[in-house]
C-alpha cells in the first residue's frame, strides 16, 4: 500500500510523516533526495554550477542553497530550468526506493512525501493522496516564523507552488493541520485506525 504525501511549502508534511512514520510507515523523502543530489561529486551538482555559474557555490565546494533559492523562487524560467536538471534524478531515486520497500516490506504502508505532487503530475504513482492543509495566512506566517523570511520572500515561495486550496480540493484524504499537533495527531490516529493498519 502506498500514499503520495503533499501538501504547500510549511504546511506541515514533515510533521505529518513524522506521526505516520511513529505509527510504522516507510518513508520516502522528496526534498532530503533532493538534497542528495546536489552535494559535491553529484553530477546534478555538476549541472546546476554548469547551468547558474560559480556563484551558487560556497568556497568548500558545496551549494549556496540560500543563493539558488533566491534565483529560482524570483524567476519561473530559472526555476524550471532548475527542476529540467534536477527532477528526473530525483524521481529515478524515489522510484527505486519504492520498489525497494514494496519487494522487502510489503505489508508496511509506503508513504513518498513530495511537496511538488500534484505541480509534477505524479498522482497516478500512488493509490491514493493524502494532502496536510493549513489556510495560506497560516501558511505563510508559519514559513515566515520557521525560515525567518519576510513576507515579500515567503509569497515568492508560495507563488512558486499550486495554491493550497486547490491541491486540497483534489485530495483524497485531507489533514487539516491548522490547528493543535494533538488535532492533527487524532486526524493521523482516525486515518492508520480506518485503513486497518496494525
Ligand atoms: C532551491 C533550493 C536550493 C532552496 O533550498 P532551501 O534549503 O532554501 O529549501 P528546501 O530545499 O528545504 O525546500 C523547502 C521547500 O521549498 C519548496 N521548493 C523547493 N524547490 C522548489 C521548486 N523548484 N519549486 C517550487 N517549490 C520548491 C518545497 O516546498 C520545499 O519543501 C532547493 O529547494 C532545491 O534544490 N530545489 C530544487 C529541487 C526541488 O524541486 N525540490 C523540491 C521537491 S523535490
Ligand atoms: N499544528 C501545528 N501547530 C503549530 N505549528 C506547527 C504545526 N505543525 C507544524 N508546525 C510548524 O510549522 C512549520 C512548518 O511545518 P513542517 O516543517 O512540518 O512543514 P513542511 O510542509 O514539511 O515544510 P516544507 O514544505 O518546507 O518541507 C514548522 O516550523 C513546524 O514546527
Amino acid at each position: 500500500m502506498n500514499i503520495g504525501l503533499t501538501g504547500g511549502i510549511a504546511t506541515g508534511k514533515s510533521t505529518v510523516s513524522a506521526l505516520l512514520v511513529a505509527k510504522g510507515a516507510l518513508l520516502i523523502d522528496a526534498d532530503a533526495i533532493a538534497r542528495e543530489v546536489m552535494l559535491p561529486g553529484h553530477p546534478v551538482l555538476a549541472a546546476v554550477i554548469q547551468h547558474f555559474g560559480q556563484a551558487v557555490m560556497n568556497s568548500d565546494g558545496t551549494l549556496h542553497r540560500k543563493k539558488l533559492g533566491e534565483i529560482v523562487f524570483a524567476d519561473p524560467a530559472q526555476r524550471q530550468a532548475l527542476n529540467d536538471i534536477t527532477h528526473p534524478a530525483i524521481r529515478e531515486e524515489m522510484r527505486l526506493r519504492m520498489v525497494a520497500y514494496e519487494r522487502e516490506q510489503p505489508d508496511k504502508l509506503v508513504l513518498a512525501d513530495i511537496p511538488l505532487l500534484y505541480e509534477s503530475g505524479l498522482e497516478s504513482l500512488y493509490k491514493e493522496i493524502m494532502v496536510v492543509y493549513v489556510p495560506r495566512e497560516v501558511q505563510l506566517q508559519r514559513l515566515m516564523l520557521r525560515d525567518g523570511l519576510t513576507e515579500e520572500q515567503a509569497g515568492l515561495r508560495l507563488s512558486a507552488q499550486m495554491d493550497i486550496e486547490q491541491k486540497r480540493s483534489m485530495a483524497d484524504i485531507v489533514i487539516d493541520n491548522s490547528g493543535t499537533l494533538a488535532e492533527t495527531e487524532r486526524q493521523i490516529e482516525l486515518f492508520w485506525q480506518r485503513k486497518g493498519l496494525a
